[in-house]
């Protein structure tokens, strides 16, 4: 598949998942180049239809695009409740366990998804695999120690790399922090793999969203597919 048709299978998805956003509700709004296509579909249904809704957004990036088209976004803090998340993800397999993080936004992803009524990702078909782990894997690690983690994932054989920029700079989340990917290849257990990550002392957060998400539609050529989590 080339880019310009992932690129439309993406976007039959993310015009599909718009559809979700109604008068009046708390929407989250997640990261990434799928998600730019949700927005864009948001923000002409807000121009041209006078939908009304409020976001709260899992990046800046996203902030700014939505916000760009009048779209009002809030603080997380600022809502009890999220009545859908709309995100991306790398990595989506049959039990809907997934991996997420590489635009690094998994941790405000994680927490806007955790904090929200319904999840739903929008992804384009070559995402569905049948076991996650040839996306390498995002981990968010705070800078300070970041060496000694690294240390301790290469121990472990995780395969470490910490991401650079397209200048070589290292990359800094909207925390601050870096991102480590682990080129595991393939995760055979994921539920032990997130709770060893987790536990490891300079994590802040790993891209395992593990039976997160309630609804995956996926951009297929025949037209987007649902994909329904029934074991949530
Ligand atoms: O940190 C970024 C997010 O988890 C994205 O949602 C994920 O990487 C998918 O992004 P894209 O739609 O660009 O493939």
């Amino acid at each position: 598949m080339d880019k310009a048709q992932q690129d439309a299978l993406k976007k039959a998805a993310g015009i599909e998942a718009a559809k979700l956003v109604t008068d009046g509700m708390i929407a989250g709004l997640g990261t990434g180049s799928t998600v730019r296509f949700l927005v864009d579909e948001l923000g002409r249904r807000v121009q041209e239809e006078g939908l009304r809704f409020t976001g709260v957004t899992t990046s800046r990036r996203t902030q700014e695009q939505a916000e760009g088209y009048g779209i009002k976004i809030v603080d997380v803090d600022d809502v009890d409740r999220i009545d859908v998340t709309i995100d991306g993800a790398d990595e989506v397999d049959k039990n809907f366990d997934g991996i997420k993080g590489g635009g690094a936004a998994l941790l405000w992803e994680k927490i806007v998804a955790t904090n929200s009524d319904k999840i739903v990702w929008i992804v384009d078909e070559s995402k569905v695999v049948d076991t996650i782990g040839a996306f390498p894997l995002p981990v968010e690690v705070i800078p300070f120690g970041a060496g000694h983690v690294i240390k301790k994932f290469e121990a472990k054989g995780y395969k470490p790399v910490l991401r650079l920029d397209a200048d070589g700079k290292k990359v800094r989340t909207d925390e601050n922090n870096y991102v480590v990917d682990l080129h595991l290849g393939r995760i055979d257990h994921p539920r032990e793999l997130a709770e060893d990550l987790i536990d490891t002392v300079g994590v802040v957060e790993h891209g395992l969203f593990l039976n997160m998400v309630d609804t995956v539609i996926v951009g297929d050529p025949n037209g987007p597919r649902v994909m329904t989590n029934g074991n949530k």
